[in-house]
């Protein structure tokens, strides 16, 4: 088992689709006593609203008309995240193969990055012992002070064979969705790549266990390996 290790700073996740960053930040938040925050969940709420209201995705003003007058709520405790839109869970909803292929084009339109990444500085600035805050460009633009910058990365076909034995996917069809989405978030934030000063870590002959020890062998030493 991983050692307990003290921590109330910032921690950012980065890395691309399937890498394990919600396994990990929501364990290792956990262990650390620390909230945490699934910055892909928030762009999968608002394109949820989106795509429920039925605006064209080229309708900007009226994209974040939809946004602005939507209840979003999103759940920092890793034992009992969750996602509302107006009081109502969308966890399933918002993880779904309809949603999943319309993120990425959501999360493209510049005004609602502007407006999410506002508020997960809030959350983060709110977040009083410590947070692990995971997504694509954390350590780069939503939090580059973080205490501890992680990249974590697998090779495609080892997430698409993790991602496929969890929810029972065909391995091939999980793999095309992995390489599309890679391809389509890298025109908005790099998923291919570390952010400035992040350590990476490599998941792919690794099982989670051994995944959480590095981690906390790199807090108790300051991020360096
Ligand atoms: N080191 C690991 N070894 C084995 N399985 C892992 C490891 N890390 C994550 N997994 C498994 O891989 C799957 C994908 O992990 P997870 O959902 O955490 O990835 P993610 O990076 O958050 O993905 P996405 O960006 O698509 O939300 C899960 O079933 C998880 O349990
Ligand atoms: N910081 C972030 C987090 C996520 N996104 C976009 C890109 C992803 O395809 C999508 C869903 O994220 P996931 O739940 O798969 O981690 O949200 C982003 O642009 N920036």
């Amino acid at each position: 088992m991983p050692t307990t290790t003290q921590f109330d700073g910032v921690i950012a996740i980065d890395g691309p689709s399937g890498s394990g960053k919600s396994s990990v930040s929501r364990r290792l938040a956990t262990e650390l006593g620390a909230a945490c925050l699934d910055t892909g969940a928030m762009y999968r709420a608002v394109t949820l609203a989106v795509m429920r209201s039925g605006v064209s995705l080229s309708d900007t003003a009226t994209i974040m008309k939809v946004i602005e007058g939507t209840r979003f709520e999103f759940g920092t405790n890793p034992a009992d995240r969750y996602t509302r839109i107006d009081d109502v869970l969308v966890d399933a909803d918002i993880r779904g193969p309809e949603v999943t292929g319309q993120v990425s084009a959501v999360s493209a339109v510049p005004e609602v990055r502007k407006y999410l990444i506002t508020a997960q500085r809030e959350i983060i600035a709110a977040a009083e012992h410590g947070i692990v805050v995971e997504g694509r460009d954390i350590g780069e633009v939503v939090a580059p002070d973080a205490d501890l910058k992680i990249y974590l990365t697998a090779d495609p076909a080892e997430r698409a064979r993790r991602r496929s034995s969890q929810d029972g996917s065909d391995l091939a069809a999980t793999a095309a969705d992995i390489k599309r989405r890679d391809t389509a978030d890298a025109k908005t934030t790099r998923p291919h790549d570390a952010a400035p000063g992040a350590v990476v870590v490599d998941t792919t002959h690794l099982d989670l266990d051994q995944v959480l020890t590095a981690l906390h062998e790199l807090i108790a030493h300051g991020g360096t390996a």
